[in-house]
């Protein structure tokens, strides 16, 4: 066994909680963790499907390697083991980095949102079968936030009884939705509605882009892959350009608004709901996108720091752990704490949404707005909070951080874009500022949008916090997980705290005694949590499969792992 291992084995030999009571509670109790236990282990042992070292290969490989785990996980795994697409267990693979992630988590579930019962009769079948490949295509080259500026139009020919796609200019091209440049043969496309000259705003359409045979685009179609990204190497993230192209009345999707075949526009529900399935995607990715990462990033960084010797504590003695630094230690295991309190503050917000989804069946969507706030606000500061405390994570490894041996650079690569889509952060933070504060006149409203921004941060950091704390006094474990916790819960608003002492301090709220109480309870927490450190992370349950990483291992197996990933680089195919 090696050093770096025996240190591991010490450091679990110290933890004062039951690591897999933990587990259980994170997961949401000891049969979702033998679910996902279950699920991970088919992934595992079966080569064509469980996750590969993609650090060396290159982007095209990516992309076809995705598309074909994928391909083999829906026509061969899920028949083999009886489960079907909408399982509990797919929401555990789709963890394993598929590809067709906005087929299969968006285009179907705006399917189910905006059509009505005939549509979702004939399109969902083959969409599960992937006998259509859908992509989510919203967002412009020319608008991704500015909804009733998008260009592209969709106008009633009264006549054919027919909708005539156009983008009247470049900026008008759909740009960004994934899955669209190589694979998608539909798009659910969003379009301004016109009939007569009149414009109804941004509606829901079915539009069928490349043909079912030969996937060659269809006419007046241009599509392609957008090129290279920081990250997301495995979704062809695509262009869309439409001429003249013409579909039937019936793929209007028509659950909320329909066209008569006279050109008559008749609403059934609030036209905010064409927001709907935008409020259900910030709800629940940031689970999956967002602080999964950051518990992956948490478990790499903590493992490495605890095997990586470094330097002295005092002179003569013995090379230390780097954890054994304060520094170290204030920089990873506040976001360790962050990763249980917003795991399950995110778990609270999905929980809203399912309800709201339950009242909005009973036609009842008073509960939107308020939804609205809520899923806009967390999604911008839980995919901010997780992606900075990512590459402060990757940071915190040196120079092996810096490699993709780590695993550290492609989670960050995928973390960080949660910044941007589902609606980017700042105007997502103006939307929950608009809602919890009220709009004022616009030109009011922009002067102070710099302090609205960082109002909505601490409200929603607020709710982050309150939630868990009352999490936890309901919460049934023992007493060891349950003190670990509350350590977890009181570490994460310290930082927050000492993160903003100006602020407190600028409105009288905090003296500077007080400050420096928040300061120093802060570092006595470190000290506390050190020795549980692995535990906690080891906690998160993440396979070595899954981390894809030579620091994270959880053997602590470093040096022998780095050796044998860097000989593979190609370069060293020959000596010269
Ligand atoms: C920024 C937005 C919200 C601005 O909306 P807009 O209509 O232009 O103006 P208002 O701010 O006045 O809003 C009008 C009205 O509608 C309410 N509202 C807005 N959004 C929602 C919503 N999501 N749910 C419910 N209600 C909403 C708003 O509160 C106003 O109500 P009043 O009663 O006050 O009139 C909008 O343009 C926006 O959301 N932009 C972001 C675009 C976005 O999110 N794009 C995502 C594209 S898909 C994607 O990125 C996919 C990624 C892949 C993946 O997820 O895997
Ligand atoms: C990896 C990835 C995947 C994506 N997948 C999809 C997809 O599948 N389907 C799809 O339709 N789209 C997709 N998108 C597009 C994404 O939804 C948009 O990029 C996003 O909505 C932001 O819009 P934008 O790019 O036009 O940014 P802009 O809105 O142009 O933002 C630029 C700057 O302007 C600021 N700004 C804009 N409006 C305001 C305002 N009102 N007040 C204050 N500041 C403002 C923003 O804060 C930002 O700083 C994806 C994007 C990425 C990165």
């Amino acid at each position: 066994m090696s050093r770096e291992s025996r240190l591991l084995e010490k450091e679990r030999g110290q933890v004062n909680f039951n690591v897999e009571e933990l587990t259980n509670i994170y997961d949401g109790g000891a049969e979702e963790t033998k679910l996902r236990r279950k699920v991970a282990d088919v992934i595992q042992n079966d080569p064509e499907v469980r996750c590969k070292d993609i650090g060396m290969m290159t982007r095209e490989e990516r992309y076809i390697d995705g598309v074909r785990r994928c391909v083999y996980l829906y026509k061969v795994l899920l028949p083999r083991e009886g489960w079907t697409p909408v399982s509990k267990e797919v929401s555990h693979i789709l963890r394993f980095c598929m590809s067709f992630g906005v087929h299969a988590g968006v285009f179907i579930p705006c399917l189910l949102s905006f059509g009505s019962d005939e549509q979702i009769a004939k399109w969902l079948p083959l969409a599960m079968q992937f006998q259509i490949i859908g992509t989510y295509a919203q967002t412009e080259m020319g608008h991704g936030t500015f909804l009733r500026g998008l260009q592209t139009t969709a106008t009633y020919d009264k006549k054919n009884k027919e909708f005539v796609i156009n983008c009247p200019e470049i900026s008008a091209m759909k740009w960004w939705p994934g899955d669209l440049g190589k694979s998608a043969n539909h798009a659910l496309l969003m379009a301004q509605l016109v009939i007569d000259g009149k414009k109804y705003g941004m509606h829901p359409f079915m539009v069928q882009i490349r043909d079912l045979t030969t996937h060659m685009p269809l006419p007046g179609i241009t599509v392609g892959d957008i090129g290279n990204k920081v990250g997301f190497e495995t979704t062809d993230n695509g262009f869309l350009h439409l001429n003249q192209v013409r579909i039937p009345r019936e793929n209007l999707l028509c659950k909320n608004a329909e066209v008569k075949p006279n050109g008559t526009y008749l609403t059934k529900a609030s036209d905010k709901m064409v927001y709907g399935s935008m409020v259900r995607l910030r709800a629940i990715i940031l689970e999956s996108e967002a602080v999964s990462a950051l518990g992956k990033a948490c478990t790499i960084a903590v493992r490495y720091s605890l095997v990586r010797c470094q330097g002295e504590l005092e002179p003569g003695k013995p090379e230390v752990s780097v954890m054994e630094y304060m520094t170290q230690q204030k920089k990873l295991l506040p976001y360790v704490a962050m990763t249980y309190v917003t795991h399950f503050a995110c778990l609270k917000l999905s929980n809203q949404y399912n309800a709201f989804t339950r009242e909005m069946d009973n036609n009842d969507i008073s509960g939107l707005p308020e939804l609205h706030a809520l899923s806009a606000g967390m999604k911008a500061v839980v995919s901010e909070q997780c992606s900075d405390g990512i590459e402060i994570l990757r940071k915190s490894c040196g120079g092996h951080g810096y490699s993709n041996a780590s695993g550290i650079p492609i989670i960050w690569s995928s973390a960080v874009a949660c910044c941007t889509y589902e609606g980017e952060n700042t105007v997502m933070l103006l939307q929950c500022a608009r809602l919890v504060h009220g709009m004022a006149s616009y030109n009011a409203w922009n002067q102070s949008s710099v302090e609205l921004v960082n109002v909505v941060k601490a409200h929603i950091t607020q709710f982050i916090v309150t939630t868990f704390a009352s999490g936890i006094t309901e919460l049934e474990c023992t007493k060891p997980v349950k003190n670990v916790l509350q350590q977890l819960c009181a570490l994460y608003a310290l930082s927050c705290i000492n993160a903003s002492t100006g602020d407190f301090l600028k409105v009288g709220y905090l003296s500077p005694r007080q400050c420096d109480l928040a300061h120093e309870a802060e570092l006595e927490l470190l000290s506390c949590i050190r020795p549980n450190a692995v535990g906690l992370v080891d906690a998160f349950d993440f396979s070595d499969d899954l981390l894809q990483s030579c620091l994270g291992a959880y053997d602590g197996n470093v040096y022998e792992r780095l050796f044998a990933w860097a000989k593979k680089s190609p370069l060293n195919k020959t000596e010269v």
